[in-house]
């Protein structure tokens, strides 16, 4: 591998993106497929004797990847989440680790600042207000300057690179830059705004320009990709189709240069077989039984599995309990709502208040509605809880409650779904998280619409078996036959072809420039 030097003399962020880029170095020893996100999918553990062991951690992305990573000498660049630290995480077998490491104010500034503070908010519909700092967005580029750095070193001549998500968006030119002769992918995993949000942005035409280096830039939805579209026209002047983009079909197409950037929806998923047979395991039903017998054999277990953030609706669900209880359209005596809270984010401000806020909802429906101190309504967690154990609360529970305000998808639903070979329980599902588009059968609700999460919540905690069954084994249609595995391939596949205006100029797309009359 030859590590190409830190800066060209130009400024990638600031000049065009068309990929004829500055200076074509010498072949590249590296990997032939590079991941690059923002965090190394392997976790730090200080054993009791207090020696190090870095653990492969267990997230669907590293799970999907894993066998492409291996079948193709892979490399992931990212950062290992710890805080002024040189460590150099092990490779793991058959991947490559290259460690990014971030200062303390880097992490304040780039992490917590411009991509949780600014991006998240913005990109989750402004449901708290996005701060615009310039010195947070000057770190932002920055820290993309070295991932984009670090992914050149990493990969071979003409490897491919998947850059990962929202704190990344400046990466895909940066590396064109640095490397023309790489093949680049980039997924979002959370919403795309719609365009009247993401004009707030001061540095929105950076950002549209830095994701225009990739050769494909993948959304959840078709809706995500088409607001990007619009953008690409109207902000980076380029020429782009108008057509609908349709899921893992019809894509869209922006014009840059000679370069034909293509625009698509791919759904994430999970991997939906693996969890299936956890789930029907002895070890995890056994587990599931005790819960419920741990609870006091309450008629109906609910259940909410989330980050604690503020897109999760997590007050929407509690809110709509309280009222349910108050109504008498639930009955304390026998229902329990348990809601396991993984603490995320925890120094950014608006996450302090969410937790306050929702740490006082669930005093509130105990103080008024438990009969027993031995037996709360809710019974709250604010820790991370380990797999298994969370396999089997998805196993106990009659009624999972999804009500995120916005989520680009909502891996839990999916895993919901999986883990219910029983054909048992019941999905509650908010319509504004990407899983609503492909679990239809779920009781779906407006989460600002209280009264419709309520309804929801009652019809899905009444339903008959027969109409459990019916809804339940439509969703696992869905969920078993298009996994995390299917999501890879359909995004990588599309990469790895030629563009539609490279095997044939504009093959029946029809590109528009921006004009005064686009809307
Ligand atoms: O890394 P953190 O700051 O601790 O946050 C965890 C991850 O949260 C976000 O997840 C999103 O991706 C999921 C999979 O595509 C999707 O189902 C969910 O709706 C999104 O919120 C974030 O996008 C990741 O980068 C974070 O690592
Ligand atoms: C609470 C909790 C969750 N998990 C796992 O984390 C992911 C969450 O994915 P999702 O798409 O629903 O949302 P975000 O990415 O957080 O925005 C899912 O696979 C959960 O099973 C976990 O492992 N441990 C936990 O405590």
């Amino acid at each position: 591998m030859t590590p190409r030097p830190a800066g060209t003399g130009t400024d990638p962020i600031r000049d065009n993106a068309s990929g004829e880029g500055p200076n074509r170095a010498a072949p590249h020893d590296g990997a032939e497929f590079v991941v690059v996100a923002n965090r190394l999918p392997v976790d730090k553990e200080i054993l009791p004797d207090g020696t190090i062991n870095w653990k492969r951690s267990p997230g669907g992305l590293v799970t999907a990847l894993e066998p492409i990573l291996r079948a193709n000498t892979g490399a992931w660049v990212g950062w290992s989440g710890i805080p002024d630290s040189d460590d150099n995480p092990p490779d793991i077998e058959g991947i490559d680790i290259h460690a990014v490491p971030l200062s303390t104010q880097e992490i304040a500034e780039y992490y917590e600042g411009f991509s949780n503070a600014t991006l998240w908010p913005l990109y989750h519909d402004v449901i708290v207000k996005p701060e615009y700092h310039r010195e947070w967005w000057n770190t932002y580029v920055e820290v993309n300057r070295r991932f984009a750095e670090a992914a050149s070193r990493a990969a071979g001549e003409g490897a491919v690179v998947w850059v990962q998500d929202y704190q990344l968006q400046l990466v895909p030119k940066m590396l064109r830059m640095l490397r023309p002769d790489v093949k680049i992918g980039f997924f979002l995993h959370i919403p795309f705004p719609p365009v009247e949000l993401f004009m707030q942005m001061p540095w929105r035409t950076e950002i549209v320009e830095g994701l225009l280096g990739a050769d494909l830039i993948g959304f959840h939805l078709p809706g995500g990709a088409q607001n990007f579209l619009f953008l690409a026209r109207r902000l980076a002047g380029q020429a782009t189709s108008k057509g609908t983009v349709g899921v893992r079909s019809r894509f869209g197409v922006v014009q840059v240069g000679f370069r034909t950037v293509r625009v698509g929806a791919f759904p994430i998923s999970i991997d939906s077989g693996e969890l299936a047979a956890k789930a029907k395991t002895k070890k995890i039903r056994d587990r599931a039984a005790e819960i419920r017998r741990e609870l006091g054999n309450p008629k109906t277990i609910m259940l909410g599995i989330d980050r604690l953030d503020y897109t999760k609706g997590i007050d929407v669900r509690l809110k709509a309990i309280s009222e349910l209880l108050d109504e008498e359209r639930l009955d304390a005596s026998e229902t329990v709502m348990i809601q396991l809270a993984t603490p995320s984010r925890e120094r950014v401000e608006s996450y302090k208040r969410m937790r306050a806020g929702i740490e006082q909802l669930v005093g509130n429906i105990n103080g008024n509605h438990s009969h027993t101190v031995s037996r709360p309504v809710v019974q709250y967690l604010h820790r991370p809880v380990p797999r298994d154990e969370l396999i089997a609360f998805f196993v106990a529970a009659d009624v999972m409650l999804v009500t995120p305000l916005r989520d680009g998808m909502n891996l839990v639903a999916k895993e919901y779904v999986a883990c219910r070979s029983d054909l048992g329980g019941a999905l509650v599902l908010s319509e504004f998280t990407g899983a609503a588009a492909e679990l239809r059968s779920a009781y779906q609700a407006n989460p600002y619409d209280l009264d419709g999460v309520k309804d929801a919540i009652e019809a899905a905690v009444n339903q008959s078996e027969h109409e459990g069954r019916r809804r339940m084994r439509a969703l696992r249609r869905q969920v078993l036959t298009h996994d995390v595995d299917k999501w890879a391939r359909s995004f990588l596949g599309t990469l790895s072809e030629n563009s539609e205006t490279e095997l044939e100029p504009n093959r029946g797309v029809h590109l528009v420039e921006d004009s005064l009359d686009n809307t």
